[in-house]
């Protein structure tokens, strides 16, 4: 990965408005160092489309990073199934990318925000600019039905921002042309060093056991999948004393019931509300190790040196189990329990998979992205008029 030039753009550059549309937690915390880079800039007009697929959680993380969005769907019909939610937000944002005429529509991920703006921006003419381009698993329906969305994105979308070689690999894999594919790291990274050098205090209950951080809320493990694996963490937190949870619930019923029902009862498994970014990235610095079926933390976890263990039997990021940091331990009850207890009892595994990499960026990513933006968005005029200045990176 090359460090970028940061580039300073001439005054007399007129503007181009950017739309960043969100709808979920994970998609503010990746996008947030983003519109502030872009924000930084003289020549980037940067609007926040909030599209209420989540409501509190969205709310919550925009107010944490001080994100006012300039535009709110609001949503009467509460149903919330993908097919809902997408025909809802194809429509309403349809209607306000006619009304604000955007030189390009960003979104991040795999959400169906995300995939509904890439359908509105394609009927309406606008340029997409998708930012984690290229995440693949090899199923179409697992993850459900973010795999889908995450391919439909990529036949429509006019630049492709993979975190990863291997994700711009897939792109090309599937003839996205190469000129539109720009590696530039996670900037889920970007956002989680920033947090993490201000070494936020730990979260009361950690105190000095060995703390599982547990996170579930996938969709496809609802149900039997999910139990079972819940099951397996009970078990084996049950025989060992040294050892406690700490598990943020996410609010959707199926997470949240299949939670209490499993785990309650055991004065060392603290069931809590979800945290904000801040708590989270503290719970995580003080692990022992993370426990989850979530994409961003096996993202954040390698990176500050905590093993992972997933709640999947496929990821579409392979890069940190291929370095042997985070290990894919499926969904039955035997198979989490045998994996908790290989991590706890083997001093040399746990240590081999305690090691921070960094597969997944280095906190430039916002930096790269707003680069090729002005590369892709500027005439060759205002190009030339610009100054360019080199970066000084910290080693
Ligand atoms: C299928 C899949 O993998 N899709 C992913 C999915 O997101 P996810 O699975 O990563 O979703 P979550 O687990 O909800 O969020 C995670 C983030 O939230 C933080 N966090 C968590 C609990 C809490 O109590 N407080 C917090 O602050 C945590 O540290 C992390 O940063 O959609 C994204 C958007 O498109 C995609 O990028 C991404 O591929």
């Amino acid at each position: 990965m090359h460090h970028p030039p940061q580039v300073q753009f001439s005054r007399s550059s007129p503007c181009r408005t950017f739309l960043i549309v969100v709808g979920t937690r994970p998609e503010v915390i990746k996008v947030a160092p983003l519109i502030r880079r872009l924000r930084d800039t003289s020549w980037a007009r940067v609007k926040i489309v909030a599209s209420g697929q989540q409501s509190d959680l969205l709310g919550q993380t925009l107010a944490e990073f001080g994100l006012t969005p300039d535009i709110t769907i609001r949503h009467r019909d509460a149903s919330s199934g993908p097919a809902q939610v997408a025909s809802r937000l194809i429509q309403r944002l349809d209607r306000i990318f006619v009304e604000e005429n955007p030189d390009c529509v960003i979104a991040q991920g795999d959400t169906t925000t995300a995939y509904a703006a890439s359908v509105a921006a394609f009927y309406q003419k606008i340029a997409y600019a998708h930012i984690e381009a290229g995440l693949r698993t090899s199923e179409l329906d697992a993850p459900f039905p973010e795999e889908f969305h995450r391919r439909a994105i990529a036949v429509s979308a006019t630049l492709h921002f993979a975190p990863t070689s291997a994700a711009a690999r897939n792109l090309i894999d599937e003839n996205v042309p190469k000129d539109r594919v720009h590696v530039s790291g996670n900037t889920v990274i970007d956002s989680l060093l920033e947090v993490a050098a201000t070494r936020p205090p730990p979260p009361a209950e950690f105190g000095t056991r060995r703390m599982i951080l547990l996170t579930a809320h996938r969709r496809e493990n609802f149900g039997p999948k999910l139990r079972d694996a819940l099951t397996g963490v009970r078990a084996f937190v049950d025989l060992t004393p040294d050892v406690g949870v700490y598990f943020p619930v996410h609010p959707n019923p199926n997470a949240r019931d299949a939670a209490l029902e499993i785990l309650s009862g055991n004065p060392r498994i603290h069931l809590v509300e979800p945290l904000g970014y801040r708590d989270m990235v503290a719970a995580i610095q003080n692990a022992w190790c993370v426990v989850t079926d979530s994409g961003g933390l096996q993202e954040e976890a390698p990176a500050l040196a905590k093993p992972v263990l997933v709640l999947r039997d496929l990821t579409e990021r392979p890069e940190a189990v291929a370095s042997g940091v985070v290990e894919l331990v499926g969904t039955s009850r035997e198979g989490v329990f045998k994996s908790l207890y290989a991590l706890h009892k083997s001093p040399a595994k746990y240590t081999q998979m305690a090691r921070p990499v960094f597969p997944y960026g280095d906190g430039h990513a916002s930096r790269r992205i707003v680069d090729a933006l002005y590369r892709h968005f500027s005439t060759a005029q205002e190009r030339q008029d610009a100054t360019i200045v080199p970066l000084q990176y910290a080693s």
